[in-house]
């Protein structure tokens, strides 16, 4: 059964508290979007806090990013979620996340992406049943011009049709799932995961 815009709305409301609670959308970053139609998403308007989202801080955009309601400006980031969109029929919502950990572990690591595995929580993301298993999440160079970042971040895409979801160096994460509660259940398992691995480095530094 397909929701209606206000339960959309109300979805990425409800999105915003969680995720401010848990202090990975700290003030006014992060943006959250969820499919409207095949060619129309609804998403966060840009510069709100997070944590304080109504049901009027969202708006229709087309999925080149134009916004269908004028008055109302859409997230900065708006095209790293409708290329989402765009690449996937199945995706239902995207987030975007700033937590403390996303950004220090993007910045610690030098390489262009991160592996996780032999951790039971992988089977938290969409697609995969067990830890014997590798996921691959690419880092993306921050840039403040989002369509040349998005440019970058497609042939990624294209190229891991199974990626779950991508870091941007010292800014932060992006992942999704068919619905809002998927996309907030890889956000959980991604958190944990950075937390595992920055405690992993900080143990292993330690002993030389
Ligand atoms: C204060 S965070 C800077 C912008 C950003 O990275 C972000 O996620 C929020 O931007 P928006 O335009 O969606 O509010
Ligand atoms: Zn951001």
């Amino acid at each position: 059964m397909s929701l209606t815009r206000e339960q959309l709305a109300q979805q990425i409301v409800d999105a915003g508290r969680f995720l401010y609670g848990r202090g990975w959308s700290p003030a006014t970053s992060s943006n959250y979007s969820t499919r409207l139609s095949a060619s129309e998403a609804l998403l966060t308007v840009s510069g709100k806090h997070k944590g304080q989202l109504g049901v009027d801080d969202v708006l229709a955009t087309d999925l080149a990013g134009n916004s269908l309601e004028p008055g109302k400006k859409p997230s900065a980031e708006t095209l790293l979620h409708t290329q989402l969109y765009s690449w996937r029929p199945e995706i239902g919502a995207v987030l975007h996340t700033h937590s403390v950990n996303a950004t220090v572990l993007s910045r610690l690591t030098p390489q262009d992406f991160i592996e996780f595995e032999d951790y039971e929580l992988q089977k938290a993301f969409s697609g995969i049943s067990t830890h014997e298993s590798r996921v691959r999440v690419p880092i993306f160079d921050n840039d403040q011009d989002i369509a040349r970042l998005a440019a970058k971040v497609q042939p990624w895409l294209d190229a891991h049709p199974d990626c779950v979801g991508y870091l941007i160096r010292g800014h932060g994460l992006y992942t999704w799932g068919a619905q809002m509660n998927d996309a907030l259940r890889q956000i959980e398992a991604f958190e944990f995961l950075f937390e595992c691995e920055l405690k992993t480095r900080s143990v292993m530094n330690r002993q030389g």
